[in-house]
């Protein structure tokens, strides 16, 4: 059923609106008349889900539900173990990345060792002449993807969005001569059809004008391309692109760690699972453009099953400006309306109490209208969490800024001098801390060692030192991420998610190079260390995979294998 999309999203822009109108119609006459109750948004069901959806996840402990409330979601239609399988998609469309255009194969996601190309646009590439024989819809799009990047280009519009939007209307093309008694007929794991993504919400109303003109443009180049059989209005393909934003997802590829090397629409996954900064659900992307939604943890009956769309381990106001910008919601999940006092959120933006050095200073979180304008007020005091112990804004926001400064020049001597040395020199002391778990006190008037940005330096500052070949300093900061990922979980964040076990699988990688250079130069005993901490990091790294991407799982078959290799 299509959705309306002005009382399903429960974005604030809208809600602001709303409560100035009440408030411009107050009159003097107004004060005698009682005051409509503004209507609270109940758990009451809004409109029935269609049979379609109800089959596609029948074999699944879930309950789909629409309330006032929440809008389109699922919950537990009884108690879930961790690491179960909640939904299983097969894409309506899903195309590589630019990036990765040329290594994965286009129908099975495999790293290409053999490359076979469409020799006419030079675009497609296939592991097997199985895997070519199976992208049927190719040759009916060829031509228009062979333009792509030029419109792209030319228009300053993502290639890989007008791509993926190209296969969307070939799919749209090939349901044209469905009955539409036939459209809610529905086989376990074929692929989700086209008209489902028109149910899915565009958040049109809320995107960007610029975005709205290229991409205006684009789809007015794409569609004189196209035969007529395939076209649709230029309006149409600007609301399939505001869709594809707002409810597409990464897939990852079949062995390695966890890059998005795809992008693809599963409408029925993205309609039900929605977003909370502390989720019980993973979505993990699985060979041949399929999409898995697993628990991570037990969930009881009647719980919302969410995913996270956003970094785990952002501060509250980024995790807000990010929903806000691209999915334009304001999160009221229970981690994000947690007073910041009593939340580990407190930690990931802040700097070690100076009189207790066990708690941090508690910055107060932006508003709504703060985080559209960009501009955050800090007051004059904040007041450490623990202790009570006030101090002035200036000075722990001293500390704030030098640690960004100090990422700011690392990345910048990264991405544009590619200087290693020097990004080094300034991402290391962000990188070093000492954790909760192992000291007393802590730093007083550092940032604390959960602050978002010491893992945010920590990634890059792990590449350079392993470009640099100082494994033994890659080992050091690989710990460290995973013990700060640790404490996140002991103050009750996932503790298992696709980022911790590449964190282990890169361990695992990791301590085996160091096993490689003591065999080298003659070192047994260490050699053995070594081989014995890569055999545990990969076993760390399958024990996770198990549960977040399942035993079968390409991933957990890999760090599986290597655990038995050292
Ligand atoms: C991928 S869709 C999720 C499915 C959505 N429930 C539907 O009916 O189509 C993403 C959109 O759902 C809404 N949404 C998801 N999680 C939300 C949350 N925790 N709070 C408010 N709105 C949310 C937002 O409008 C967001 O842009």
């Amino acid at each position: 059923m299509p959705q309306n999309e002005e009382t399903e999203c429960l974005a604030p822009q809208q809600e602001t609106p709303m409560q100035n109108t009440t408030k411009n119609e107050s009159s003097p006459n107004l004060t005698k008349i009682k005051k409509k109750k503004p209507k609270k948004k109940t758990g009451a069901p809004a409109e029935p889900i269609s049979e379609y959806y109800q089959k596609a996840l029948v074999d699944y402990p879930v309950s789909l539900r629409n309330t006032k409330a929440k809008g389109r979601h699922a919950a537990a239609s009884g108690p879930i173990a961790e690491g179960t399988t909640v939904c299983h998609e097969q894409a309506t469309a899903f195309v590589v990345r630019s990036e990765f255009i040329d290594q994965q194969c286009h129908v099975c996601l495999d790293t290409l060792a053999t490359k076979l190309m469409c020799s006419d646009c030079k675009k497609s590439f296939y592991c097997s002449q199985a895997c070519l024989d199976r992208d049927t819809t190719h040759p009916k799009v060829c031509s228009i993807i062979s333009q792509v990047d030029t419109i792209g280009r030319s228009t300053d519009t993502d290639p890989d969005l007008l791509r993926l939007m190209v296969l969307l209307m070939a799919e749209r093309m090939e349901e044209a001569d469905i009955p539409e008694e036939n459209k809610t007929e529905y086989k376990p794991l074929s692929q989700t059809p086209y008209w489902c993504v028109e149910d899915l919400l565009s958040h049109r109303e809320h995107a960007d004008r610029a975005f709205i003109n290229v991409l205006t443009e684009a789809s007015q180049r794409l569609v004189s391309e196209m035969p007529e059989s395939m076209a649709m209005s230029v309006d149409d393909m600007v609301t399939l692109a505001c869709r594809i934003n707002s409810n597409a997802h990464g897939l990852g590829d079949n062995q390695s760690r966890n890059t998005d090397v795809a992008l693809g629409l599963f409408p029925v996954g993205a309609m039900f699972f929605n977003h909370a900064c502390n989720p019980n659900t993973a979505f993990v992307g699985m060979p041949n453009g399929q999409l898995a939604f697993r628990t991570i943890r037990p969930v009881k009956t009647d719980e919302e099953l969410t995913v996270s769309y956003i970094d785990l381990y952002a501060s509250r106001d980024e995790r807000r400006q990010d929903l806000l910008k691209t999915k334009h919601f304001w999160c009221k999940c229970k981690r994000c309306t947690t007073p910041m006092e009593n939340s580990v959120d407190r930690f990931l933006q802040s700097v070690v109490c100076t009189s207790c050095s066990k708690d941090v200073y508690v910055i107060p979180p932006a508003s709504i209208e703060e985080l559209n304008k960009g501009e955050k007020s800090l007051g004059e005091t904040w007041t450490c969490a623990g202790c009570g112990h006030v101090a002035s804004v200036s000075k722990v926001n001293e500390a704030i800024e030098k640690a960004n400064a100090s990422y700011t020049a690392g990345m910048y001597a990264l991405r544009q001098r590619r200087d290693y040395r020097s990004a080094c020199r300034q991402l290391e002391p962000l990188a070093k801390t000492v954790l909760p778990s192992q000291a007393t006190k802590l730093p007083a008037g550092e940032i604390h060692p959960q602050n978002s940005i010491r893992l945010n330096a920590s990634i890059p500052l792990l590449n350079c030192l392993r470009h640099q070949d100082n494994i033994k300093g890659a080992i050091e900061v690989n710990r460290t991420i995973l013990d700060v990922l640790d404490e996140h979980a002991k103050q009750s964040l996932p503790d298992k998610t696709a980022e911790i076990s590449d964190f282990w699988q890169n361990l695992g990688e990791l301590c085996d190079a160091m096993a490689e250079q003591c065999r080298v130069s003659g070192r047994q005993p260490l050699q053995k260390k070594w081989y014995k901490e890569a055999r545990d990091a990969y076993s760390q790294a399958a024990k996770v995979r198990a549960v977040v991407f399942g035993p079968e799982h390409p991933k957990t078959q890999f760090v599986e294998r290597c655990a038995l290799r050292v």
